[in-house]
């Protein structure tokens, strides 16, 4: 199924046309060298547009659609994830159904969830006959995906093959990506790989950002909380439709189970303690968690784990704070 030779006619950027650096990446968070840019023309650059015509309908900027042209970089997609004959996928916003189609050929059983109800009536006739794809118009944000899961792997009528975990590969709507990542990363229990086509910086920010890092922030102790996250590689912009003002990127969190969660007492409690760190991200930790101990007493907490009394949050690793979690709670 894989693209033909065909020449892309204007407006839409040719495929192989290389992006401009990219500017904004910022300070100590630079793009790894690999870039897969669509080295050929793509049967999906001709199905997205004909169905884009077929219901009349122009991306929405407001639903981040930006579609994929190129099913060369969907395979890539579906190799980061390894998905394969039998699989469970989950696809948050198929949209025209380019990455559906991969996933649909390389075996997988896909549940689709798509906000656009145009969208969701496209892609359910496009695979109309296909009945290892499940279309639900739902919010992804707001929809009981455990649920819709747990049916799946359980042994539903449109699974042949029953793994013990789902996958999720999909190219997400940038303005929702870090929603998406924090409702996924702690499903575990469901979800053995999480691979995901986001802006480049955010790709960045998600996944080089460590401790000593100004780009530091409590979403990187979550992701490395829940998952051994990956940059994988750097899709430039000119694969989409419309083209969108920035780079992309693919990354494939590989999540944790429970068990090997860092040993806290609470996770509630250990990540309001990891905001409370970054809320004045300038400020000592004896300040910023003076609500929850004296300045003393986290002095002492810091101390206790090898730490300057003076530490701030950005000079702590996700073993330091569970260390300090574990030594304040118990003061
Ligand atoms: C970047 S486009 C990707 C489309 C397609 N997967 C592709 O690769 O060409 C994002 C898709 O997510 C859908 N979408 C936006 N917000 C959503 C939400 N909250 N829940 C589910 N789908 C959503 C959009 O309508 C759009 O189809």
């Amino acid at each position: 199924m894989v693209s033909s030779l065909r020449p892309v006619p204007s407006p839409i950027p040719s495929l192989t046309q290389k992006s401009a650096p990219s500017a904004h990446i910022s300070l100590h968070l630079r793009p790894r060298l690999r870039v897969v840019a669509g080295a050929r023309t793509s049967d999906d650059y001709h199905a997205t547009l004909k169905a884009l015509n077929s219901k009349g309908r122009s991306p929405r900027k407001s639903l981040g659609q930006h579609y994929m042209l190129d099913s060369a970089i969907n395979e890539e997609l579906i190799s980061a994830a390894g998905v394969k004959d039998g699989d469970i996928v989950l696809e948050i916003g198929p949209g025209t159904g380019s990455l559906t189609n991969v996933l649909i050929d390389a075996g997988a059983t896909v549940l689709a969830i798509e906000k656009d109800p145009h969208m969701a009536v496209l892609v359910r006739e496009r695979f109309e006959n296909i009945n290892r794809l499940k279309v639900l118009q739902e919010d992804f944000l707001k929809c009981h995906i455990r649920h819709h899961i747990h049916s799946l792997l359980e042994g539903g009528s449109m699974s042949n093959a029953n793994p013990s975990y789902a996958k999720v590969v999909a190219n997400i709507p940038f303005n929702i990506s870090t929603d998406i990542v924090k409702l996924l990363l702690p499903m575990g229990d469901i979800f053995s790989q999480v691979v995901l086509l986001l802006q480049e910086e955010t790709a960045l920010r998600l996944v080089e950002a460590s401790s000593k890092s100004s780009e530091y922030r409590p979403i990187n102790v979550f992701i490395n909380f829940y998952s051994d996250p990956q940059y994988k590689f750097k899709v430039p912009r000119s694969n989409f439709f419309p083209q969108p003002n920035v780079d992309a990127a693919v990354v494939a969190f590989k999540l944790k189970q429970a068990a090997d969660y860092p040993p806290v007492s609470s996770t509630k409690s250990f990540f309001s303690m990891v905001n409370s760190a970054f809320s004045g991200k300038r400020k000592m930790l004896r300040k910023s968690l003076q609500h929850l101990r004296s300045s003393l007493e986290i002095e002492k907490a810091l101390e206790n784990i090898g730490l300057p009394n003076t530490s701030r949050p950005q000079d702590l690793t996700l073993e330091d704070f569970v260390m300090l979690h574990d030594s304040i709670t118990k003061v």
